[in-house]
């Protein structure tokens, strides 16, 4: 029987626990803090159920536009329940999880895990676990799982201290709603954070080191987001850099780069995460680390030392839960003989939770623009579909891209408040080589958002498509 030993019980170290148990491996996964990860404890789930609870405000403030008065939303966020909810939720997933991998047989061990090989180059492994109770144990493996996820990146000078200057794991935490808020980065955490505390009535400023926020996602999308923002009154302070931050019991000070100072009440960090790849005995094995300290892995998630797989935020390969839980199963079928298709990194499908929601899928309208990949798209604003009408949606799109000759769906990309569940339909088409003719022959309710996804499938069909 194979022993499988798997270094952090995130997304990635779970799901592949449950494949490889299923396989009738011999099992250990290694966690320091609970199963279910950061993402689950610290970062993917408390974040989203916060959004929830700012979504649910949010409703009350446009339900004015819809002839339905709702007084008080200024003082209606109680945030002693919205922080017993980000808890509890997160908890409770992290006790479903443990319950599930125990009860497929997989052995937890609650502690912290490094490879104690005598050299490298040897055929088996071994992982040395301190336990949370200080003690040790050596455990033998044919084969290792690296899944340690990856830590908030801390910046000199500015420093988090729980209080005034606070990263995302430590945000709930605060008394009461800041007065003034400001954001650090505005990548997708950040803009996700800001989005939240606008839609909770706190005032925000964005420090984005870029032109414009989420500088890797759609910019038809961004500019919809920035719209947003600057509706609510947000300040986006554009190509900024923060380089420190003063602080003390009244508020902060952020320091920018080229000396211009933005005061707040509260400081939130959203600079990104460094993978926790530094002191797991990689010199052991003789895995020496990529550009960031990232493990570079294959599209199996082979690492360069046979025996050892890698998967998730520890590897920089699209940092989504989604994707680790996937690289974190392949790197089982693999290592236990299983036949597996590589991972498709161009067929995943992503969302900001930002108030609207941004969903991409595919191929980008960047790679579009830059000439790298040739295509047909069509763009049809939210504001032209009966549904979004009547409910009172003036922003968003949907967009189709589609491959110019065959018209096979290549991508998309939706922004609409609830564009995480509208994405299905076009990752169905990327994934399975549908054609815009699928789409548009396809019903869609009447009237609904996703008619807007088979009206952009009509839009791209050519006639000779119909013959
Ligand atoms: C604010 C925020 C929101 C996000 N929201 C989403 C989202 O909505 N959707 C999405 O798809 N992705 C989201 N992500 C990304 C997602 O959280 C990560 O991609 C995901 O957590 C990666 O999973 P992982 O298994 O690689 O690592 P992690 O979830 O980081 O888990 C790794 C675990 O390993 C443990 N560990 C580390 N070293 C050791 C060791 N030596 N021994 C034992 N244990 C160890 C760590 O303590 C940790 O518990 C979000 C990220 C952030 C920061
Ligand atoms: N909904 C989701 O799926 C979700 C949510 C959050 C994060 N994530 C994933 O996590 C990963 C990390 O995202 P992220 O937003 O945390 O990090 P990021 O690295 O993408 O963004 C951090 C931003 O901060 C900026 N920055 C760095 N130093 C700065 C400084 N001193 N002053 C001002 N700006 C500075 C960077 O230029 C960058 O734009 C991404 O891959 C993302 O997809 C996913």
């Amino acid at each position: 029987m194979s022993r499988i030993v798997i270094m952090g019980g995130g997304p990635a170290g779970y799901e592949a626990a449950l494949v490889a148990a299923q396989h009738g491996a011999d099992v250990t996964v290694v966690e320091r803090d609970g199963l279910g990860g950061a993402c689950v404890l610290y970062d993917c789930v408390p974040s989203k159920t916060f959004i929830a609870s700012a979504g649910a405000r949010s409703a009350f403030r446009d339900a004015d536009e819809l002839g339905i008065g709702v007084e008080d939303v200024d003082s209606s966020v109680n945030l002693p329940v919205v922080r017993g909810r980000v808890r509890g939720l997160a908890l409770a997933q992290s006790a479903d999880i443990r319950n599930r991998i125990q009860r497929e047989g997989v052995r937890l061990l609650t502690g912290y895990g490094r490879f104690c090989n005598d050299r490298p180059g040897m055929a088996a492994h071994r992982v040395a676990v301190t336990t949370n109770e200080g003690t040790e144990e050596v455990l033998d493996a044919d084969v290792v799982l690296i899944a340690t996820g990856a830590n908030p990146r801390v910046i000199a000078g500015a420093e988090p201290d729980g209080k005034r200057v606070l990263d995302w794991r430590q945000i709930y935490d605060l008394p009461e709603l800041p007065e003034h808020l400001v954001v650090v980065g505005s990548g997708v955490t950040g803009a996700e954070f800001a989005s939240a505390f606008i839609e909770m009535g706190v005032k925000v400023t964005v420090i984005s080191s870029r032109d414009r926020v989420l500088p890797h996602e759609d910019a038809d999308a961004a500019a919809v987001l920035e719209d947003v923002f600057s509706e609510r009154g947000t300040t986006l302070v554009k190509h900024a850099r923060a380089e420190k931050i003063e602080r003390d019991d009244t508020g902060v000070k952020v320091h920018l780069k080229g000396g211009e100072i933005v005061e707040a009440s509260h400081a939130l960090m959203t600079v990104g995460s460094v993978p926790n790849t530094g002191d797991i005995g990689l010199d052991k094995i003789g895995i020496e680390l990529g550009p960031g300290g990232f493990i570079n892995v294959d599209r199996v998630s082979r690492t360069s030392v046979p025996g050892v797989y890698a998967a998730g935020d520890c590897t920089g390969v699209l940092m989504l839960a989604s994707v680790a839980a996937m690289q974190g199963r392949i790197a089982m079928w693999h290592a236990l003989g299983e036949g597996v298709a590589p991972i498709k990194l161009k067929t995943v499908a992503a969302n900001v939770f930002t108030h609207p929601e941004i969903a991409t899928v595919g191929i980008s309208q960047q790679a579009i623009d830059s000439g790298e990949v040739p295509a047909r798209t069509v763009m049809l604003p939210l504001a032209t579909n009966a549904r979004a009408k009547m409910e009172g949606l003036r922003r968003g799109f949907v967009k189709l891209f589609c491959r110019p000759a065959t018209g096979v769906v290549i991508g998309g990309v939706i922004v609409a408040p609830s564009a995480s569940e509208l994405i299905l339909p076009i990752a169905l088409a990327v994934q399975n080589q549908l054609t815009v003719d699928d789409l548009a022959l396809t019903f869609s309710v009447y009237p609904s958002l996703s008619g807007s996804i088979t009206e952009a499938g009509r839009q791209l069909m050519r006639h000779d498509d119909l013959d």
